[in-house]
Protein backbone atom coordinates (compact mmCIF):
# COMPACT_ATOMS: atom_id res chain seq x y z
CA UNK A 1 0.00 0.00 0.00
CA UNK A 2 1.60 3.35 -1.12
CA UNK A 3 2.31 5.56 1.64
CA UNK A 4 0.98 9.33 1.35
CA UNK A 5 2.83 11.52 -0.55
CA UNK A 6 2.98 15.08 0.79
CA UNK A 7 2.63 17.17 -2.54
CA UNK A 8 -0.48 17.49 -4.45
CA UNK A 9 -1.67 15.88 -7.12
CA UNK A 10 -0.86 18.74 -9.40
CA UNK A 11 2.79 18.84 -8.41
CA UNK A 12 3.10 15.13 -8.34
CA UNK A 13 4.37 12.38 -10.99
CA UNK A 14 4.33 13.54 -14.32
CA UNK A 15 4.53 12.46 -17.86
CA UNK A 16 6.43 14.27 -20.98
CA UNK A 17 4.20 15.80 -23.69
CA UNK A 18 6.27 16.61 -26.71
CA UNK A 19 7.02 20.12 -26.19
CA UNK A 20 9.03 19.20 -22.70
CA UNK A 21 6.00 20.13 -20.10
CA UNK A 22 4.52 17.66 -17.98
CA UNK A 23 1.45 15.97 -17.01
CA UNK A 24 0.10 14.05 -14.38
CA UNK A 25 1.33 10.21 -13.70
CA UNK A 26 1.16 7.89 -10.64
CA UNK A 27 3.51 7.02 -7.41
CA UNK A 28 6.04 4.27 -7.91
CA UNK A 29 7.27 1.79 -5.63
CA UNK A 30 11.30 1.09 -6.31
CA UNK A 31 11.41 -2.60 -6.95
CA UNK A 32 13.44 -4.69 -4.68
CA UNK A 33 16.18 -6.90 -6.12
CA UNK A 34 15.53 -11.15 -5.20
CA UNK A 35 18.65 -12.16 -6.80
CA UNK A 36 21.49 -10.50 -8.27
CA UNK A 37 20.65 -9.01 -11.60
CA UNK A 38 22.20 -10.08 -14.94
CA UNK A 39 21.21 -7.47 -18.24
CA UNK A 40 22.84 -5.38 -20.96
CA UNK A 41 21.14 -2.18 -21.60
CA UNK A 42 20.79 0.40 -24.36
CA UNK A 43 20.58 4.11 -23.14
CA UNK A 44 19.63 6.94 -24.55
CA UNK A 45 21.28 10.17 -25.80
CA UNK A 46 23.49 12.35 -23.67
CA UNK A 47 21.64 15.54 -22.51
CA UNK A 48 24.84 17.79 -22.41
CA UNK A 49 25.66 16.32 -25.86
CA UNK A 50 22.32 16.90 -27.39
CA UNK A 51 21.81 20.08 -26.00
CA UNK A 52 25.58 21.51 -27.41
CA UNK A 53 24.68 20.23 -30.75
CA UNK A 54 21.04 21.58 -30.79
CA UNK A 55 23.14 25.20 -30.33
CA UNK A 56 26.49 24.77 -32.68
CA UNK A 57 23.52 23.59 -35.45
CA UNK A 58 21.32 26.50 -34.83
CA UNK A 59 24.16 28.80 -35.73
CA UNK A 60 25.72 26.66 -38.43
CA UNK A 61 26.03 27.97 -41.98
CA UNK A 62 24.49 24.84 -43.63
CA UNK A 63 21.90 21.70 -41.60
CA UNK A 64 22.89 19.34 -39.37
CA UNK A 65 21.85 16.14 -38.68
CA UNK A 66 21.72 15.01 -35.06
CA UNK A 67 22.20 11.49 -34.97
CA UNK A 68 20.76 10.21 -31.96
CA UNK A 69 19.38 12.65 -29.85
CA UNK A 70 18.25 12.33 -25.99
CA UNK A 71 14.56 12.92 -26.29
CA UNK A 72 13.54 14.10 -22.89
CA UNK A 73 12.63 17.03 -20.70
CA UNK A 74 15.47 19.25 -20.76
CA UNK A 75 16.33 18.41 -24.70
CA UNK A 76 12.58 19.26 -25.58
CA UNK A 77 12.72 22.44 -23.97
CA UNK A 78 15.93 23.59 -26.15
CA UNK A 79 14.51 22.49 -29.32
CA UNK A 80 11.34 24.29 -28.11
CA UNK A 81 13.66 27.34 -27.27
CA UNK A 82 15.38 27.78 -30.64
CA UNK A 83 12.17 27.33 -32.59
CA UNK A 84 11.01 30.49 -31.02
CA UNK A 85 13.90 32.07 -32.46
CA UNK A 86 12.94 30.76 -36.00
CA UNK A 87 14.89 27.24 -35.54
CA UNK A 88 13.89 24.51 -37.83
CA UNK A 89 13.79 20.87 -36.10
CA UNK A 90 12.16 18.27 -37.52
CA UNK A 91 12.50 14.30 -37.54
CA UNK A 92 12.07 11.63 -34.55
CA UNK A 93 14.89 9.17 -34.30
CA UNK A 94 17.48 11.82 -35.70
CA UNK A 95 17.22 15.51 -35.82
CA UNK A 96 17.20 17.63 -38.61
CA UNK A 97 18.48 21.28 -37.83
CA UNK A 98 17.98 23.89 -40.24
CA UNK A 99 19.25 27.24 -39.17
CA UNK A 100 17.66 30.39 -39.78
CA UNK A 101 17.81 34.07 -39.39
CA UNK A 102 17.72 34.52 -35.38
CA UNK A 103 14.77 36.28 -34.30
CA UNK A 104 12.40 37.75 -31.83
CA UNK A 105 10.27 38.31 -30.13
CA UNK A 106 9.84 35.49 -28.18
CA UNK A 107 9.53 33.68 -24.50
CA UNK A 108 11.81 30.85 -23.81
CA UNK A 109 10.79 28.05 -21.12
CA UNK A 110 14.02 26.71 -19.58
CA UNK A 111 11.88 24.40 -17.55
CA UNK A 112 14.72 23.72 -14.53
CA UNK A 113 17.25 22.45 -17.69
CA UNK A 114 20.78 24.22 -16.56
CA UNK A 115 21.78 23.92 -20.22
CA UNK A 116 18.42 25.80 -21.37
CA UNK A 117 18.75 28.33 -18.98
CA UNK A 118 23.02 28.86 -19.70
CA UNK A 119 23.38 28.30 -23.24
CA UNK A 120 20.20 29.92 -24.71
CA UNK A 121 20.63 33.80 -23.85
CA UNK A 122 23.94 34.26 -25.42
CA UNK A 123 22.16 32.99 -28.49
CA UNK A 124 19.28 35.56 -27.76
CA UNK A 125 21.16 38.05 -27.65
CA UNK A 126 22.39 37.14 -31.01
CA UNK A 127 19.06 37.25 -32.54
CA UNK A 128 16.68 40.20 -33.61
CA UNK A 129 14.50 41.08 -31.05
CA UNK A 130 13.28 40.62 -27.43
CA UNK A 131 13.54 37.28 -26.22
CA UNK A 132 11.98 36.89 -22.55
CA UNK A 133 13.92 33.65 -20.78
CA UNK A 134 11.96 32.08 -17.79
CA UNK A 135 11.42 28.28 -16.39
CA UNK A 136 10.40 26.67 -13.39
CA UNK A 137 9.62 28.12 -10.15
CA UNK A 138 13.37 26.45 -8.69
CA UNK A 139 14.73 27.75 -11.62
CA UNK A 140 14.74 31.16 -10.81
CA UNK A 141 17.22 30.40 -7.96
CA UNK A 142 19.97 28.97 -9.83
CA UNK A 143 22.76 31.08 -10.35
CA UNK A 144 22.78 33.35 -13.52
CA UNK A 145 24.45 36.44 -12.12
CA UNK A 146 27.11 35.82 -13.79
CA UNK A 147 25.86 35.24 -17.15
CA UNK A 148 24.15 38.20 -17.52
CA UNK A 149 27.11 40.32 -16.70
CA UNK A 150 29.21 38.92 -18.79
CA UNK A 151 27.07 39.07 -21.47
CA UNK A 152 26.38 42.46 -20.97
CA UNK A 153 30.46 42.84 -20.54
CA UNK A 154 30.72 41.62 -24.55
CA UNK A 155 27.82 43.84 -25.59
CA UNK A 156 24.67 42.22 -25.18
CA UNK A 157 21.77 44.18 -23.40
CA UNK A 158 20.08 42.63 -21.13
CA UNK A 159 17.17 43.82 -18.52
CA UNK A 160 17.12 41.85 -15.20
CA UNK A 161 15.51 44.24 -13.07
CA UNK A 162 18.15 44.05 -11.12
CA UNK A 163 17.55 40.34 -10.49
CA UNK A 164 20.61 38.66 -11.20
CA UNK A 165 18.15 35.80 -11.91
CA UNK A 166 15.64 34.33 -14.65
CA UNK A 167 13.19 36.09 -15.17
CA UNK A 168 15.04 38.51 -17.68
CA UNK A 169 14.68 39.73 -21.37
CA UNK A 170 17.55 39.67 -23.77
CA UNK A 171 17.43 42.34 -26.36
CA UNK A 172 18.53 41.16 -29.01
CA UNK A 173 19.95 43.57 -31.55
CA UNK A 174 21.15 41.31 -34.46
CA UNK A 175 24.65 40.77 -33.27
CA UNK A 176 27.13 40.72 -30.42
CA UNK A 177 30.69 42.34 -30.14
CA UNK A 178 32.17 39.88 -28.13
CA UNK A 179 36.14 40.32 -26.68
CA UNK A 180 38.04 39.54 -24.12
CA UNK A 181 35.87 38.70 -20.28
CA UNK A 182 36.23 37.49 -16.82
CA UNK A 183 33.86 35.63 -14.81
CA UNK A 184 33.14 33.61 -11.55
CA UNK A 185 32.26 30.09 -12.95
CA UNK A 186 32.75 28.26 -9.40
CA UNK A 187 28.86 27.95 -9.37
CA UNK A 188 28.76 26.26 -12.71
CA UNK A 189 30.72 25.36 -15.66
CA UNK A 190 27.21 26.03 -18.07
CA UNK A 191 28.19 29.77 -17.82
CA UNK A 192 31.29 29.48 -19.43
CA UNK A 193 30.15 26.41 -21.86
CA UNK A 194 26.90 29.00 -22.44
CA UNK A 195 29.27 32.13 -23.87
CA UNK A 196 31.98 29.89 -25.03
CA UNK A 197 29.21 27.91 -27.62
CA UNK A 198 27.54 31.29 -29.01
CA UNK A 199 31.22 32.82 -29.82
CA UNK A 200 32.14 31.61 -32.88
CA UNK A 201 28.86 34.09 -33.91
CA UNK A 202 30.10 36.77 -31.86
CA UNK A 203 32.31 39.59 -34.30
CA UNK A 204 35.60 39.40 -32.53
CA UNK A 205 34.49 35.80 -31.00
CA UNK A 206 35.45 35.42 -26.99
CA UNK A 207 37.93 35.24 -24.90
CA UNK A 208 37.04 34.12 -21.19
CA UNK A 209 38.78 33.87 -18.02
CA UNK A 210 37.52 32.74 -14.88
CA UNK A 211 38.74 34.20 -11.24
CA UNK A 212 37.10 33.15 -8.21
CA UNK A 213 36.76 29.36 -6.86
CA UNK A 214 37.85 26.30 -9.07
CA UNK A 215 35.26 26.00 -11.71
CA UNK A 216 33.18 22.21 -11.60
CA UNK A 217 32.56 19.93 -13.97
CA UNK A 218 35.81 20.25 -15.94
CA UNK A 219 34.73 17.44 -18.60
CA UNK A 220 31.71 18.98 -19.43
CA UNK A 221 34.16 22.59 -20.42
CA UNK A 222 36.10 19.84 -22.65
CA UNK A 223 33.04 18.61 -23.99
CA UNK A 224 32.11 22.17 -25.17
CA UNK A 225 35.94 22.64 -26.82
CA UNK A 226 36.21 19.51 -28.52
CA UNK A 227 32.21 19.86 -29.50
CA UNK A 228 33.44 23.30 -30.91
CA UNK A 229 36.30 21.75 -32.95
CA UNK A 230 34.27 19.15 -34.07
CA UNK A 231 32.02 21.86 -35.78
CA UNK A 232 34.95 23.67 -37.43
CA UNK A 233 35.63 26.62 -34.75
CA UNK A 234 38.77 27.24 -33.55
CA UNK A 235 38.70 26.83 -29.95
CA UNK A 236 41.24 26.16 -27.14
CA UNK A 237 41.79 25.77 -23.40
CA UNK A 238 44.10 26.77 -20.88
CA UNK A 239 44.19 27.13 -17.10
CA UNK A 240 40.90 29.17 -16.34
CA UNK A 241 41.10 30.30 -19.77
CA UNK A 242 39.41 29.48 -22.87
CA UNK A 243 39.13 31.25 -26.58
CA UNK A 244 37.13 31.04 -29.38
CA UNK A 245 37.81 32.42 -32.85
CA UNK A 246 35.00 34.39 -34.28
CA UNK A 247 34.16 32.51 -37.92
CA UNK A 248 31.58 29.48 -39.31
CA UNK A 249 30.00 26.87 -37.38
CA UNK A 250 29.64 24.13 -39.91
CA UNK A 251 26.80 21.92 -40.24
CA UNK A 252 27.02 18.25 -41.26
CA UNK A 253 26.32 15.17 -38.96
CA UNK A 254 26.43 15.46 -34.77
CA UNK A 255 26.33 11.54 -33.82
CA UNK A 256 24.70 11.58 -29.84
CA UNK A 257 26.53 9.36 -27.48
CA UNK A 258 24.59 7.54 -24.86
CA UNK A 259 24.63 9.31 -21.68
CA UNK A 260 26.96 7.64 -19.48
CA UNK A 261 25.99 9.59 -16.08
CA UNK A 262 22.51 8.20 -16.77
CA UNK A 263 24.38 5.08 -16.75
CA UNK A 264 25.30 5.13 -13.16
CA UNK A 265 21.82 3.73 -10.94
CA UNK A 266 22.17 0.82 -13.72
CA UNK A 267 25.62 -0.15 -13.58
CA UNK A 268 25.40 0.87 -9.02
CA UNK A 269 22.81 -1.84 -9.40
CA UNK A 270 25.58 -4.52 -10.52
CA UNK A 271 27.17 -3.56 -7.30
CA UNK A 272 24.36 -3.36 -4.69
CA UNK A 273 23.02 -6.64 -5.94
CA UNK A 274 26.16 -8.75 -6.84
CA UNK A 275 25.30 -9.04 -10.02
CA UNK A 276 26.34 -7.79 -13.58
CA UNK A 277 25.17 -4.98 -16.07
CA UNK A 278 26.63 -4.07 -19.48
CA UNK A 279 26.04 -0.64 -21.40
CA UNK A 280 25.88 -0.90 -24.59
CA UNK A 281 27.88 1.46 -27.31
CA UNK A 282 30.06 2.98 -24.41
CA UNK A 283 32.34 5.23 -26.23
CA UNK A 284 36.20 4.09 -25.80
CA UNK A 285 37.45 7.92 -25.29
CA UNK A 286 34.70 10.55 -24.59
CA UNK A 287 34.35 13.78 -22.88
CA UNK A 288 31.45 12.95 -20.85
CA UNK A 289 32.03 13.17 -17.05
CA UNK A 290 30.20 9.42 -16.63
CA UNK A 291 33.03 8.05 -17.97
CA UNK A 292 34.78 8.11 -14.43
CA UNK A 293 32.08 5.38 -12.96
CA UNK A 294 34.52 3.07 -14.62
CA UNK A 295 37.42 4.24 -11.82
CA UNK A 296 35.08 5.13 -8.94
CA UNK A 297 32.66 2.30 -8.81
CA UNK A 298 36.50 -0.56 -9.20
CA UNK A 299 36.97 1.67 -6.13
CA UNK A 300 34.04 0.34 -4.41
CA UNK A 301 34.09 -2.96 -5.48
CA UNK A 302 33.31 -3.77 -9.01
CA UNK A 303 35.13 -5.63 -11.35
CA UNK A 304 34.99 -3.26 -14.57
CA UNK A 305 35.41 -4.32 -18.19
CA UNK A 306 35.21 -3.01 -21.95
CA UNK A 307 34.93 -4.79 -24.88
CA UNK A 308 32.78 -4.78 -28.07
CA UNK A 309 29.33 -5.71 -26.30
CA UNK A 310 30.51 -2.21 -24.22
CA UNK A 311 30.95 -1.39 -20.37
CA UNK A 312 30.55 -4.07 -17.76
CA UNK A 313 30.44 -3.82 -14.12
CA UNK A 314 30.34 -6.91 -12.13
CA UNK A 315 29.34 -6.75 -8.11
CA UNK A 316 31.13 -8.80 -5.65
CA UNK A 317 28.49 -8.98 -3.14
CA UNK A 318 29.95 -6.76 -1.31
CA UNK A 319 30.19 -2.24 -1.60
CA UNK A 320 33.34 -0.35 0.01
CA UNK A 321 32.71 3.26 1.20
CA UNK A 322 35.37 5.42 -0.68
CA UNK A 323 36.77 8.84 -0.20
CA UNK A 324 36.19 10.97 -3.55
CA UNK A 325 36.26 14.73 -4.42
CA UNK A 326 33.25 15.07 -7.86
CA UNK A 327 34.21 18.54 -8.17
CA UNK A 328 34.48 17.80 -11.87
CA UNK A 329 31.09 15.00 -11.90
CA UNK A 330 29.00 16.38 -9.52
CA UNK A 331 26.05 14.93 -11.44
CA UNK A 332 26.64 11.87 -10.44
CA UNK A 333 27.06 12.61 -6.50
CA UNK A 334 22.75 11.47 -5.94
CA UNK A 335 23.84 8.05 -7.16
CA UNK A 336 27.07 8.04 -6.05
CA UNK A 337 25.49 8.68 -2.19
CA UNK A 338 22.86 5.84 -2.82
CA UNK A 339 25.84 3.40 -3.07
CA UNK A 340 27.39 4.61 -0.63
CA UNK A 341 24.35 4.48 1.74
CA UNK A 342 24.48 0.84 1.25
CA UNK A 343 27.85 0.55 1.23
CA UNK A 344 29.81 -2.23 4.54
CA UNK A 345 32.35 1.26 5.30
CA UNK A 346 31.20 5.19 5.66
CA UNK A 347 32.19 7.22 2.47
CA UNK A 348 33.29 10.87 2.15
CA UNK A 349 32.48 13.18 -1.36
CA UNK A 350 33.96 16.43 -1.60
CA UNK A 351 34.45 19.02 -4.32
CA UNK A 352 30.40 19.64 -4.61
CA UNK A 353 28.88 22.63 -2.66
CA UNK A 354 27.54 24.01 -5.83
CA UNK A 355 25.25 21.13 -6.03
CA UNK A 356 23.37 23.22 -3.52
CA UNK A 357 22.39 24.96 -6.82
CA UNK A 358 21.42 22.28 -8.96
CA UNK A 359 18.08 20.87 -9.58
CA UNK A 360 17.32 20.80 -6.17
CA UNK A 361 19.98 21.81 -2.44
CA UNK A 362 20.90 18.01 -3.51
CA UNK A 363 23.11 17.88 -0.43
CA UNK A 364 20.43 18.78 1.87
CA UNK A 365 17.70 16.79 -0.13
CA UNK A 366 20.21 13.63 -0.06
CA UNK A 367 20.87 14.23 3.58
CA UNK A 368 16.74 14.57 4.15
CA UNK A 369 15.53 11.53 2.24
CA UNK A 370 18.41 8.85 3.09
CA UNK A 371 17.83 10.07 7.06
CA UNK A 372 14.36 9.84 6.73
CA UNK A 373 14.60 5.83 5.73
CA UNK A 374 17.04 5.43 8.60
CA UNK A 375 20.40 6.59 7.10
CA UNK A 376 23.19 8.86 9.14
CA UNK A 377 24.17 11.17 5.96
CA UNK A 378 26.20 14.55 7.30
CA UNK A 379 26.43 17.59 5.05
CA UNK A 380 30.01 18.86 4.91
CA UNK A 381 30.32 22.73 4.01
CA UNK A 382 31.50 21.40 0.14
CA UNK A 383 30.34 17.95 0.29
CA UNK A 384 28.86 14.68 2.37
CA UNK A 385 29.66 11.86 4.47
CA UNK A 386 27.89 8.68 4.67
CA UNK A 387 27.78 6.12 7.04
CA UNK A 388 26.18 3.29 6.17
CA UNK A 389 23.25 2.21 8.56
CA UNK A 390 20.49 -0.60 7.89
CA UNK A 391 17.78 1.54 6.12
CA UNK A 392 13.63 1.26 6.58
CA UNK A 393 10.72 1.66 3.99
CA UNK A 394 9.50 5.03 3.54
CA UNK A 395 8.35 8.24 1.04
CA UNK A 396 11.47 9.04 -0.65
CA UNK A 397 10.96 12.95 -1.53
CA UNK A 398 12.38 13.71 -5.08
CA UNK A 399 12.49 17.69 -5.49
CA UNK A 400 11.83 17.82 -9.05
CA UNK A 401 15.43 16.46 -9.13
CA UNK A 402 15.75 13.29 -11.95
CA UNK A 403 18.62 12.03 -9.89
CA UNK A 404 17.00 11.99 -6.91
CA UNK A 405 14.67 9.42 -8.34
CA UNK A 406 17.70 7.33 -9.42
CA UNK A 407 19.17 7.38 -6.45
CA UNK A 408 16.02 6.25 -4.40
CA UNK A 409 15.48 3.35 -7.04
CA UNK A 410 18.91 1.88 -6.30
CA UNK A 411 18.16 1.83 -2.56
CA UNK A 412 15.09 0.06 -3.59
CA UNK A 413 16.82 -2.69 -4.91
CA UNK A 414 18.45 -3.24 -1.45
CA UNK A 415 15.48 -2.07 0.91
CA UNK A 416 11.94 -2.87 0.13
CA UNK A 417 9.07 -0.36 0.34
CA UNK A 418 11.02 2.75 -0.79
CA UNK A 419 8.15 4.92 -2.49
CA UNK A 420 9.28 7.27 -4.69
CA UNK A 421 7.41 10.70 -4.57
CA UNK A 422 6.90 12.47 -8.18
CA UNK A 423 9.13 9.32 -10.09
CA UNK A 424 7.93 11.65 -13.36
CA UNK A 425 10.55 13.78 -12.91
CA UNK A 426 12.92 11.72 -13.67
CA UNK A 427 11.75 12.79 -17.39
CA UNK A 428 14.18 15.50 -17.38
CA UNK A 429 16.80 13.52 -18.68
CA UNK A 430 15.40 10.19 -19.04
CA UNK A 431 11.84 9.45 -19.37
CA UNK A 432 12.12 5.46 -20.15
CA UNK A 433 13.64 5.21 -16.77
CA UNK A 434 10.93 3.09 -14.76
CA UNK A 435 10.93 0.81 -18.07
CA UNK A 436 14.68 0.64 -18.21
CA UNK A 437 15.05 -0.52 -14.55
CA UNK A 438 11.87 -3.46 -14.91
CA UNK A 439 13.81 -4.86 -17.62
CA UNK A 440 17.08 -4.72 -16.23
CA UNK A 441 15.75 -6.64 -13.30
CA UNK A 442 13.89 -9.15 -15.56
CA UNK A 443 17.24 -9.47 -17.07
O1 LIG B 1 27.35 21.57 -19.39
C1 LIG B 1 26.65 20.60 -19.08
O2 LIG B 1 26.06 19.91 -19.92
C2 LIG B 1 26.52 20.24 -17.65
C3 LIG B 1 27.40 20.75 -16.74
C4 LIG B 1 27.33 20.46 -15.29
O3 LIG B 1 26.76 21.60 -14.67
P1 LIG B 1 27.47 22.38 -13.42
O4 LIG B 1 28.83 22.78 -13.85
O5 LIG B 1 26.53 23.48 -13.15
O6 LIG B 1 27.50 21.35 -12.30
C5 LIG B 1 26.45 19.23 -15.00
O7 LIG B 1 26.22 19.13 -13.62
C6 LIG B 1 25.16 19.31 -15.76
O8 LIG B 1 24.37 18.19 -15.49
C7 LIG B 1 25.43 19.33 -17.26
C1 LIG C 1 22.78 19.31 -12.78
C2 LIG C 1 22.09 18.71 -13.74
O1 LIG C 1 21.37 19.30 -14.73
P1 LIG C 1 21.37 20.78 -15.35
O2 LIG C 1 21.80 20.60 -16.77
O3 LIG C 1 19.97 21.23 -15.24
O4 LIG C 1 22.33 21.62 -14.55
C3 LIG C 1 22.07 17.23 -13.83
O5 LIG C 1 21.60 16.70 -14.85
O6 LIG C 1 22.51 16.54 -12.88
Amino acid sequence: MPLPSRCPPAHRDRVLTRTGNLTYMPDWTAPSADGPVAATLALPGSKSMTNRALILAALASAPTVVRRPLRSRDTLLMAGALRALGVGITGETDWTVTPAELRGPARIDAGLAGTVMRFVPPVAALADGEVIVDGDPRARDRPMGPLITALRALGAEIDDAGRSSLPFTVRGRGRVAGGTVTIDASSSSQLVSGLLLAAPRFDKGAEVRHEGPPVPSAPHLEMTVRMLRSAGVPAEAGENVWRVGPGTVDGGECPIEPDLSNAAQFLGAALVTGGRVTVRDWPAETAQPGDALRGLLERMGATVSYDADGLTVRGGGTVEGIEADLRDVGELTPVMTALAALAGSPSRFTGIAHLRGHETDRLAALVAEINGLGGDVRELADGLEIRPRPLHGGMFHTYDDHRMVMAAALLGLAVPGVEVENVGTVAKTLPEFTALWTRMLEG
